[in-house]
């Protein structure tokens, strides 16, 4: 399980007078869980960017129980994100004409042969998400399974975090529940750090922690009452 910092940090866009994120201090502790609420456009998946090293920040640092991140090539910031951060996104990310087995073990294949270990795990993890065929076409499976196949995906590498942007918003209430629940009680198992974009109020009241964010500023940061 990994920390963040976040220090000083600004993501200016060109064309734009102010930055669209601007965050003065943050810390989560390691195994600690996060949600980021706000008004669309407020910064949300700036701030998902910017903390997994998807985009490289204009200003300041972001760092993971050490490795400031900023400061790596964009190479290196994919490296290291492949190794230590589970993401998971609203709209998936899978690839049709392959099985949901085979989703999940394609960010391993791609770098490298599976090992029988990984295998297992790709298994034991699509079973515990309650996808009962592996070999299905991805494309054949309800919206609900799919995205239960991609946090199975990001959990297959054991990642010290997961980033999870919007992970309910296209499914309906009852997958949308489904979801939230597996999420909540993987990384709970694996003791993993949790960052959850949503709009779901129960999902964020489980969560914890919340920040609210307004125009690129964090406007709140509290500790829900509820979490569990
Ligand atoms: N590459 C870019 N170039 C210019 N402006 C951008 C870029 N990316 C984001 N923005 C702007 O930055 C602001 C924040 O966008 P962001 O996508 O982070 O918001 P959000 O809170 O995730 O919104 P939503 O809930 O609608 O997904 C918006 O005003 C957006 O138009």
């Amino acid at each position: 399980m990994l920390a963040l910092d976040v220090s000083s940090l600004e993501m200016q866009f060109p064309g734009l007078a102010a930055p669209v994120l601007a965050i003065e201090r943050f810390h989560l502790p390691a195994g600690g869980r996060l949600a980021i609420t706000g008004a669309s456009g407020s910064g949300k998946s700036t701030f998902v960017n910017a903390i997994t090293g998807l985009e490289k920040v204009t200003r300041g640092s972001v760092s993971w129980s050490g490795t400031e991140i900023t400061r790596l090539s964009s190479g290196r910031r994919d490296a290291f994100r492949a190794r230590n951060i589970g993401l998971v996104m609203q709209d998936f990310h899978l690839f049709p004409g392959l099985s949901a087995f085979e989703n999940v073990v394609l960010p391993v294949r791609l770098t490298r042969r599976l090992a029988p270990h990984e295998r297992d795990r790709a298994l034991y993890l699509l079973s515990a998400t309650g996808i009962a065929r592996p070999q299905q076409k991805i494309e054949t499976l309800s919206r609900g399974e799919m995205q239960r196949v991609a946090v199975a995906r990001a959990l297959l590498s054991r990642p010290g975090v997961i980033v999870a942007d919007e992970p309910t918003a296209s499914l309906d209430r009852q997958a949308g529940k489904e979801v939230a629940e597996l999420l909540l009680q993987l990384a709970a198992e694996e003791g993993t750090t949790l960052v959850v974009v949503t709009h779901d109020a129960s999902l964020a009241e489980r969560l914890g922690r919340r920040i609210n964010l307004a125009s690129g500023r964090m406007e709140e940061d509290i500790q829900e009452a509820g979490a569990q």
